[in-house]
C-alpha cells in the first residue's frame, strides 16, 4: 500500500534520513521506534509530502507520489498527526475538525470520532487552546479520522499524555485496526505498547533503519540498545 524506497531527506544540505526502504501492506499497523532526534518525524513529514525528499521514492497504492503535494495526499486518503498536535489553539473544537473535512474527502464530520472522543462532543464550541494536552491530541487524531482516512501518519500520539488517556488512544488505534480498512504508521516509544498494536516494527538509528522485524518476533533487548542512551 505504501512503499518507501530508497528514501533521503533533510534540511538544506544536512541530511537527516538515509537509505530507507520500508513498506506497509493493505490493513496493517506499522511502528517506528528510535532516539529522540534520530529522524522518525523528518521520515513521516517526507511521507506527508511537507519535506521534499533528496533522493529516493514514495509510492502510494502503486502510484509514484514523490513529488505531490501534502494537498494531493491528504485527497489521497492520507491523514496525518503532527507531532506537537497542531490544533488551533483559536478555533473551537468543531472547526478544528472541520479543517479536517477540508483536507480530505468527506462533507460531514464521521459521528465516529465523536464515539471514540465522547470529551470533543461536550466540549465541540471551546477554543481548542483551551483544552488539556490530552485532549489536544485527542482532537488532533480526530481532526485526521473525520475524512474517514485509508492511511494514518501518527507521530508519537502519547507523548507527554496522562495515562488514562494514552489508554484511551491504544484503544482507538486497536478499534481501527480491527474494524476498518484504515493502515498506519504509528511513531511510539512504549515497547509493550507498540507490542500490542504493532504488525511490524522498524528502528530508526541516525537516519537509517537499523532493525526491523514482524512485531511478533520482536526480541526485547535488541530493539532496547538501540533506544537506551
Ligand atoms: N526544521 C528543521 N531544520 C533543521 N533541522 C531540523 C529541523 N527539524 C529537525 N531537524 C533536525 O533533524 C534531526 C532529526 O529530527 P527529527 O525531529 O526528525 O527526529 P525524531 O526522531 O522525530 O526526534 P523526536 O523524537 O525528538 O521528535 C535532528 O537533529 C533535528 O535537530
Amino acid at each position: 500500500m505504501l512503499k518507501l524506497a530508497d528514501l533521503e531527506a533533510g534540511y538544506g544540505e544536512s541530511m537527516v534520513i538515509r537509505n530507507i526502504d520500508l513498506e506497509v501492506k493493505e490493513n496493517q499497523v506499522v511502528c517506528i521506534m528510535g532516539r529522540n532526534g534520530v529522524g522518525k518525524t523528518t521520515l513521516l513529514k517526507t511521507i506527508m509530502g511537507i519535506i521534499s525528499p533528496k533522493k529516493g521514492e514514495v509510492n502510494y497504492q502503486g502510484n509514484d507520489i514523490t513529488k505531490k503535494r501534502p494537498s494531493f495526499r491528504a485527497k489521497q486518503g492520507i491523514g496525518y498527526v503532527p507531532q506537537g498536535r497542531e490544533i488551533f489553539p483559536k478555533l473551537t473544537v468543531y472547526e478544528n475538525l472541520l479543517i479536517g473535512l477540508e483536507a480530505g474527502n468527506e462533507k460531514e464530520v464521521n459521528e465516529k470520532v465523536y464515539e471514540y472522543f465522547p470529551i470533543l462532543k461536550e466540549f465541540r464550541n471551546r477554543n481548542g487552546g483551551d483544552l488539556s494536552g490530552g485532549q489536544q491530541q485527542q482532537l488532533a487524531i480526530a481532526r485526521a479520522l473525520v475524512s474517514n482516512p485509508s492511511f494514518l501518519l501518527l507521530d508519537e500520539p502519547t507523548e507527554g499524555i496522562q495515562p488514562n488517556i494514552v489508554q484511551d488512544i491504544q484503544g482507538v488505534i486497536k478499534d481501527i485496526k480491527e474494524n476498518s480498512q484504515t493502515s498506519m504508521i504509528l511513531v511510539e516509544q512504549d515497547l509493550e505498547f507498540v507490542k500490542s498494536v504493532a504488525d511490524y516494527v522498524y528502528v530508526v538509528d541516525h537516519g537509517s533503519i537499523v532493525y526491523e522485524k514482524a512485531a511478533h518476533e520482536i526480541d526485547d533487548e535488541e530493539v532496547y540498545q538501540y533506544l537506551s542512551v
